[in-house]
């Protein structure tokens, strides 16, 4: 079998060699020409799948290694009884780290704890429900909002809200919803001018969901307007060519990388082989453990005498700051010529991403420290030793 794939997607070959011959393109390049004798095509987030790129194609499996399933025409694979496979929550968990960090980073620069905060949760799926359950467990207040599951969810899991309540009443913000634009329910630019000045004054706005569900013209507009808001943002409409204008304004600047753990990148990869090897009845062999050694973090140790914010901050940092990422992109595009364009940067980011792990695989060792910090850390899912 021929198999096209992204170069982006890791451990390519420790997968997908028994299965085909792989031939690998910047995601940006699949084109026709690169799939017309295709038998599997696998993507990342950045290539379009649809009719014009697969109508004259050979193509009967397509995977994205990603959650995200806006860059497929899913009717048009449909239609055509072309086999199709996502990676639902393969990096979700980073993406919970990634809202962790900025809470942590914008804490400490602003001087609150943002476990006393109203947390508005736009969106429940695998992300939204993740960072739920954490800040349920940490005692934080939640709204949440998804009418789509409030609609469908025979026993509800917690209480639903409307938008404009969650807006109204949340001290920070934060979008986990796919984006779309058709259904009772479309996302683009769910966050449009109307809604952005119904967040509280002093909010906290945080997007790491699709840049489009939020207006970044309008948003612009408010901050420049002096609408006291706070915004992180991950993702940007318009990527990987960025609104330069609006990057000043925002606090917290990353070039959609709030997914980017490795252990969800390799997850993502392992799902679609999995799914592969069902679709085409073959036996799936290869285990990501033995594959590839991944970067070990050291363990952290805490006495008794560390506060419940000690420990937390410490154990956050050390696995994923943030202010990184943030600088890292600030940085580069400061390099770059005003009129620049930008895409060349968001993606040269984006490919050599450093080897960032997950909570769960730092071990935390913990003596004599109270209940409240062993479940402070478990909610986020750290690896806990008492000793
Ligand atoms: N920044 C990153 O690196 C990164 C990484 C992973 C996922 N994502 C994105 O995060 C988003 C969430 O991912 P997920 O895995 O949780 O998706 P998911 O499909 O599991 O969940 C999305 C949830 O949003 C709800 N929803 C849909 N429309 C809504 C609306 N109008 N209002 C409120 N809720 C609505 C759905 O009912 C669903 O429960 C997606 O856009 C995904 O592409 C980004
Ligand atoms: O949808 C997802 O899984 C995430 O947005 C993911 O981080 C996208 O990464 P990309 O495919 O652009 O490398």
């Amino acid at each position: 079998m021929k198999i096209v794939a992204d170069e982006n997607i890791p451990l390519l070959n420790a997968f997908f060699q028994s299965i085909g011959d792989i031939t690998t393109y910047p995601g940006r390049e699949i084109g026709p020409e690169q799939v017309a004798d295709a038998d599997i095509l696998l993507v990342r987030s950045v290539t379009q799948v649809n009719q014009t790129l697969l109508a004259n194609s050979s193509v009967r499996f397509v995977g994205t290694c990603t959650i995200g399933t806006d860059h497929i025409d899913l009717a048009y694979l449909e239609e055509q009884g072309i086999n199709f496979a996502a990676a639902p929550g393969c990096n979700a968990n980073a993406v919970v780290e990634y809202v962790v960090s900025v809470l942590d980073v914008l804490a400490e620069q602003q001087g609150f704890n943002w476990q006393d905060k109203v947390m508005g949760v736009v969106g429940k799926g695998n992300v939204g429900d993740r960072l739920y359950q954490a800040l349920i467990k940490l005692g934080v207040t939640c709204l949440v909002n998804d009418p789509i599951l409030e609609a469908t969810e025979e026993n509800e899991s917690c209480e639903y809200v409307s938008l404009d309540q969650l807006l109204a009443e949340s001290d920070i913000v934060t979008l986990h919803t796919p984006l779309t634009e058709a259904g009772d329910y479309p996302t683009y630019h769910l966050l449009d001018a109307a809604r952005l000045d119904q967040l509280k004054p002093n909010a906290i706005l945080i997007n790491a969901s699709r840049g489009a569900v939020v207006d970044n013209q309008a948003l612009m507009s408010s901050l420049l307007a002096g609408k006291p808001l706070t915004v992180a943002l991950d993702v940007w409409e318009q990527e990987p060519e960025i609104n330069r204008q609006l990057l000043p304004l925002i606090t917290i600047a990353t070039p959609h990388i709030a997914g980017y753990s490795v252990d969800g990148k390799i997850a993502g990869t392992e799902m679609v082989y999995r799914a592969i090897c069902r679709a085409f009845g073959l036996p799936s062999r290869v285990r990501v453990e033995g594959i590839k050694p991944l970067p070990k973090l050291k363990a952290l140790s805490f006495s008794s005498d560390a506060s419940l914010e000690e420990v937390l901050s410490t154990s956050i940092r050390s696995v994923y700051d943030v202010r990184q990422d943030d600088a890292l992109f600030r940085n580069s595009l400061r390099a770059l010529a005003e009129d620049a364009s930008t895409a060349q940067v968001f993606d040269s980011l984006r490919k050599h991403y450093r080897s960032r792990r997950e909570f769960s695989t730092v071990k935390i060792k913990i003596k004599k420290c109270s209940g409240k910090v062993s479940s402070a850390l478990k909610a986020l899912n750290f690896n806990i030793v008492t000793v």
